[in-house]
């Protein structure tokens, strides 16, 4: 079972930086599948951002944190989140499954659910957030940067694909 202290390990082996974007397969890969992790991401995120929750219906009025805990629908997504970023980490020597990847996320968020497009740049500072304050020592200047590069790029690619659908309101209102 995965705990926040073991899901990375001490000694990080990000020798091996892949296009300059993320830390290592191995690490990457157990932090998020890591039920723990992604749980805290999305408490965070809907906690501190509840506008974000009008989106899902199993949770749009809720306010506390541990009814949102029990929701199936927020763990459900939590856990595609996490696994739609392990695709394209483990994918990161190929461009295109990453741009077919994220294209189809970005495309599925403007045309079926009408997400602005500003949620994924506050979703990628929580987990950037989240990344720190669990892993400290380990979350050197060097993963650091890593991280952030793959969530620029991450962001990139979706709202490239918000943008190929005609969605043009990148720049938009407040939270
Ligand atoms: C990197 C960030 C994200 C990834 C990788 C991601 C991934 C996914 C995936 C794979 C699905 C299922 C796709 C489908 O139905 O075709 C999904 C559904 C959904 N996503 Fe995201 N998502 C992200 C961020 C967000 C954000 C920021 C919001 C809103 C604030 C959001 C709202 C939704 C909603 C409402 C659904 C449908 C949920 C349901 O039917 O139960 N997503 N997401």
């Amino acid at each position: 079972m995965y705990n926040r202290k073991t899901i990375m390990p001490m000694e990080c082996p990000h020798k091996t930086l892949k296009h300059n974007v993320c830390v290592c397969n191995t690490t990457s890969k157990l932090l998020l599948k890591s039920f723990l992790f992604s749980f805290s991401v999305f408490l965070r995120f809907f906690v501190n951002f509840p506008s974000a929750k009008q989106y899902f219906s199993q949770f749009q009025d809720m306010e506390d944190p541990e009814e949102m805990e029990k929701s199936s629908q927020l763990r459900k997504h939590a856990r595609r989140v996490m696994n739609a970023i392990n695709t394209v980490v483990e994918n990161l020597h190929d461009p295109e499954k990453v741009s077919s990847v994220l294209g189809l996320v970005g495309k599925a968020h403007a045309l079926k659910y009408k997400v602005e497009p500003m949620y994924f740049k506050i979703l990628s500072g929580v987990i950037l957030e989240i990344l720190e304050e669990d892993f400290g020592e380990c979350f050197t200047p060097e993963v650091q940067t890593s991280w952030t590069k793959l969530m620029a790029a991450l962001y990139w690619y979706i709202t490239g694909a918000y943008t190929e659908v005609g969605w043009l309101k990148l720049s938009s209102s407040a939270v």
